[in-house]
């Protein structure tokens, strides 16, 4: 028996993905831009064991057996184990390819939420299973297709996804653009408006949209070519304020064009509309007094929840201004409140005091993940880390370490 486990990031996108030119085969109408966050507050985890002695397929997900009917899974699996029978092998387990897998995946953070789960969890799988397979080469194509924007987990840092032209997807892939450092000290803030399963998914949301937003065709030929550009260049000048521009930008196009579908897809909330809007009076601010660099962006996948990403020091003061906007249920102690890198809140300036009064919503909002951008997909190599026993293959009931 083979056993790999890995973990694999979330990332967040500043140009969405949002609409699809092939349906199977997972391709996208445009190109998107992504970061990828730390693996220390968000990953997917899965271990993987293959055997001769298997009799079948098995996939067990945040501890329930799960079918895998899914052809989602079908096809990431199919692409590995073809790759894998192209393989020059040294005369050892040259049939490898058709011994059965077991896969047992864990999220740390909420499953189907708008927090990019289906991304973590198929980059997780994709790479697990070419660790154990023996596969090389770019796994991104293979992910793609259990979740378009899974293949950008694939990569650390910031990561651009290439819509390619071939009808076959071979030339849509996802890249790697920057490392995690290239905007210094950057740091993420997620702000969970909800941590439920909503209503319409991306998958279905999205197709909606295509067939039915006319202006989605504004979206895909007018506004992005000329933003995703606009993005290359602020990432390669290192231009943050126009960097929180252009994120800004897509995130409000990417939900108007949801609310211009039929039926409308209403993602954002009261309490989201209230996070951006307390953004754009701080970045206000900071601009009448001179310091455009101290600009702080959000954006909203499908879902209420925002994702603010701020550099270090100016999270010092927005972290503090979310506190006093949006103070914890009486319940929640501050630790449970903002999960993630500990930070002592500073002091508010009575500006920043007063601007948060302005908008106060006590117990709106579940509460916050507090983290940064991060790396690609590891593989563990501590056996005590897998989520599978090494001889039966069997789901692991002691694994309290995500
Ligand atoms: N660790 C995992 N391993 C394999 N599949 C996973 C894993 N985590 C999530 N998934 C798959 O992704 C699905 C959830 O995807 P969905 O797009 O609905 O939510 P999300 O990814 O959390 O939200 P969004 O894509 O809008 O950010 C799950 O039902 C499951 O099929
Ligand atoms: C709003 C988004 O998060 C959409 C993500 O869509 P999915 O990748 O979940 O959709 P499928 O390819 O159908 O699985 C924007 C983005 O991540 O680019």
């Amino acid at each position: 028996m083979k056993t790999v486990t890995c973990t694999a990031p979330v990332n967040i996108a500043v140009i969405k993905y949002w609409g699809k030119r092939d349906e199977k085969l997972i391709l996208p109408l445009n190109d998107s831009i992504s970061f990828t966050l730390s693996q220390d507050e968000m990953c997917a985890k899965t271990t993987v064991s293959i055997s001769p002695k298997f009799s079948e397929d098995q996939f067990w997900l945040n501890d329930k057996k799960e079918s895998l009917e899914n052809p989602r899974i079908q096809n990431c699996l199919k692409e590995i184990r073809r790759r894998a029978s192209k393989r020059k092998f040294d005369g050892k387990d040259e049939n490898v390819w058709s011994w059965h897998v077991h896969i047992c995946s864990k999220n740390n953070f909420p499953t189907a939420a708008g927090l990019a789960s289906s991304a973590a969890g198929y980059a997780c799988l994709v790479y697990a299973l070419g660790q154990v397979y023996g596969v090389e080469g770019d796994l991104s194509p293979v992910a793609r297709q259990g979740s378009g924007s899974a293949c950008r987990s694939v990569h650390g840092g910031l990561v651009r996804w290439h819509k390619g032209e071939d009808d076959d997807g071979a030339d849509s892939v996802a890249r790697p653009i920057a490392p995690p450092g290239h905007f210094p000290d950057l740091q993420v803030i997620i702000c969970v408006v909800s941590a439920g399963q909503k209503k319409t998914g991306s998958t279905e949301g999205m197709r909606q949209t295509v067939a039915s937003s006319s202006l989605m065709q504004h979206r895909i030929k007018v506004s992005l070519p000329s933003r995703i550009e606009s993005m290359m260049k602020a990432i390669e000048e290192k231009d943050w304020p126009t960097f929180c521009d252009l994120t800004i930008a897509d995130s409000n196009e990417m939900h108007a064009v949801c609310l211009d579908t039929s039926p409308p897809c209403v993602y954002m909330t009261d309490t989201s509309h209230a996070v951006a809007s307390l953004i754009h009076k701080y970045n206000d601010l900071k601009t009448d007094q001179g310091d455009i660099n101290h600009k702080v962006c959000y954006t909203f996948d499908a879902g209420p929840n925002a994702c603010i990403f701020t550099p270090g020091a100016v999270a010092k003061e927005v972290l503090p201004l979310l506190l006093q906007a949006f103070p914890p249920p009486p319940a929640q102690t501050p630790k449970e409140y903002v999960k993630g890198i500990a930070s002592q809140p500073a002091p508010l300036s009575k500006e920043l005091k007063r601007l948060a009064d302005g908008c106060a919503q006590s117990g709106k909002l579940q509460y916050l993940i507090h983290t940064k951008v991060g790396d690609g997909p590891r593989v563990l190599v501590d056996p005590a880390s897998s989520l599978l026993n090494t001889t039966t293959g069997l789901p692991n009931t002691t694994d309290g370490d995500m």
